[in-house]
């Protein structure tokens, strides 16, 4: 699940540099494996990729020479491909005009894509990254868009096809080489992006109100304007949220004249989001579709209290735990409705990061005991109910519950204020392979004994989903969620069947990923020896102004080579 961001400023003599990374550093919680940005400069695009946390990548040198008044940044938390960084984002094509993408989400028709571009039109596809034909698939709609029609209108056009060749989750930004930004959100708006706005200059002083609408925004040239995965990242930049981008819908900033466009640009869009969004992945202070993630959270906690008050009237609970961090809200109001006394019986270590998004398993299970450590006079003696947003294969569950009993706990409860997990992730939660999930052909009592609690109750579905839709406002056009992995039906609609899903385990089980990585860290390190024969490449430290010729397909970042899509159309 990634963390996108993108920015125009409206002075042309302000850089976007500064505010991508702590957009992006807001935006970290979705993506830990890699970093990067791009900025525009006149008619010079920089970029500057690596992986690692964003903090890491991004260091004085590179910031320097990353300048411009419009940027994309991406953080990445790998679904397809590699986590190579040649394959972290932005990614970039020089033809047409120059164009980067930075992209959250999961493409699923992706083999008849890549036939598509590479048998039919003959661009290049250099990686197994869905991200790449999301880039190559607009590239190729913009060549094709005809003459003498506006360019808004050619963007517009080509963001069409792109829907209409697109299945899965994306959300996305382009950056154009000369001509803006454009962000957009497939027609089931799976994965979220958020659009805000603040006021420069004397607009600002003079005091007008922000536009409500990307139309009126395209009056005022003395406007900022953000696009991201989370609100979250536009209040801490000092924006204003003006409103969730809609499925379908595309917003194109024209870094020329300052104005703001959008289109719904699919015939039949539907307001069908991930659930798995609320559940876990975005920050509780995010407002999302119009609904605080924070209260929709503190409606499952409540709901879950009344299933276990339902399903064990006399539970003895003596005191409610979270298994720290996204777990704290929700079991907040599941000790309130339960009347029991909530506690910190676990410590989180601030320097470890998100386990469930970690690569490997082994890592994954290390990481747990890493991060978390117990207060034992919380546990000693007590029946503790343990609460946690999710559980997935279970890593944190089984070490937790046997932590709790190391601490002394006389009887130790588990509740998951989501539904057992039962089927994959195909929209871009790394969720790809059945037989990985504590919950794939268990009940709950062979559940419970897989994780040594007592017993689990996990939330049902209809009380996730009303956790969130209780919050919209009246006439919301959401009416439904993507609860595919937990009730294996998929929005998109097109037939996921056993083949599918065949493929998508001998890709990207943890053994398979593994093979990648030693794979692709060997391909990535004889690419690094070509870099002295390369031509029409410029390199600057670390960050990188990318050539605008054709015939270029290089771009280089202290060593973290890129080959991937540079190479313009191959007819
Ligand atoms: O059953 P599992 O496979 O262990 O996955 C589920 C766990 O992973 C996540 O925590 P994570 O540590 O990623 O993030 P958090 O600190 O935000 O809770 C989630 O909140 C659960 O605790
Ligand atoms: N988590 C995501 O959104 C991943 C984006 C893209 N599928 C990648 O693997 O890079
Ligand atoms: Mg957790």
């Amino acid at each position: 699940m990634c963390g996108i961001i993108g920015l125009l400023l409206a002075d042309e003599n302000q850089f976007v540099n500064q505010l991508l990374v702590d957009g992006l550093t807001v935006l970290q919680h979705r993506g830990q494996d890699a970093a990067g940005m791009v900025t525009a400069e006149r008619r010079r695009l920089h970029l500057r990729k690596d992986n690692g946390l964003v903090r890491d990548v991004f260091h004085t040198h590179h910031m320097m020479e990353l300048r411009g008044n419009v940027g994309i940044g991406h953080c990445r938390y790998p679904t397809a491909g590699s986590s190579s960084c040649a394959e972290a984002q932005p990614l970039y094509t020089n033809y047409p005009y120059g164009i980067c993408v930075a992209h959250n989400g999961n493409i699923t028709n992706t083999q008849e894509l890549t036939e598509y571009l590479q048998d039919t039109v003959g661009r290049h596809v250099n990686t197994e990254s869905d991200s790449e034909l999301l880039l190559n698939l607009f590239a190729e709609a913009l060549t094709k868009q005809e003459k003498g029609i506006s360019t808004t209108d050619q963007i517009f056009k080509a963001i069409a096809e792109v829907m209409g060749k697109c299945i899965g989750g994306y959300a996305g930004l382009y950056l154009i080489n000369g001509i803006g930004l454009v962000s957009f959100r497939d027609p089931h708006g799976i994965r979220p992006l958020v659009f805000g706005c603040r006021k420069t200059g004397s607009s600002a002083k003079n005091g007008n109100t922000v536009p409500a609408s990307p139309a009126r925004m395209g009056s005022d040239p003395q406007v900022d304007y953000v696009v991201a995965s989370e609100s979250v990242a536009i209040d801490t930049l000092g924006f204003d949220l003006v409103r969730d981008i809609k499925p379908g819908e595309a917003i194109f900033l024209d870094m020329n004249t300052g104005q703001c466009h959008s289109r719904v640009c699919h015939p039949n869009p539907t307001y069908t989001p991930c659930i798995f969004e609320y559940v876990y992945f975005a920050r509780p202070d995010s407002i999302m579709d119009k609904v605080s993630v924070y209260e929709s959270r503190l409606k499952m906690g409540e709901k879950l209290a009344e299933k276990i008050i339902r399903l064990y009237p006399d539970h003895g609970i003596d005191v409610v735990v979270p298994i720290p961090d996204t777990s704290r809200t929700c079991a907040l109001q599941a000790a309130y409705r339960l009347n029991r006394p909530f506690r910190e019986g676990f410590i989180k270590n601030r320097y470890i990061a998100r386990t469930f998004i970690m690569p490997g398993q082994e890592t994954r299970k290390k990481s747990v005991r890493l991060k978390l450590n117990t207060i034992k006079s919380e546990f000693a003696g007590k029946n503790v109910l343990l609460v946690d947003d999710s559980i997935v294969r279970g890593t944190t569950g089984h070490e937790i519950v046997q932590m709790a009993r190391d601490a002394g706990a006389k009887k130790v409860f588990f509740t998951s204020a989501a539904p057992p997990i039962r089927f994959p992730n195909i929209y871009g939660v790394d969720i790809p392979t059945r037989e990985e999930l504590i919950a794939y052909n268990r009940d709950e009592v062979e559940i419970a004994a897989k994780l040594g609690s007592d017993w689990v109750v996990y939330q049902d579905l209809a009380d996730l989903e009303d956790s969130v839709k209780c919050l919209l406002p009246p006439g919301h056009s959401l009416k439904d969620f993507d609860t595919s992995c937990f009730s294996g039906t998929y929005v998109t609609g097109q037939k996921i069947g056993d083949e599918y899903f065949e493929k998508l385990y001998n890709k990207r089980n943890d053994k398979a990923k593994q093979m990648r990585e030693s794979r692709s860290s060997s391909v990535l390190s004889s690419a690094s020896s070509l870099s002295l024969t390369r031509m029409a490449m410029q390199s600057n430290d670390g960050a990188e102004a990318i050539s605008n010729d054709k015939r270029s397909g290089y771009s280089s970042d202290d060593g973290c080579e890129s080959l991937t899509n540079k190479t313009g159309k191959a007819r």
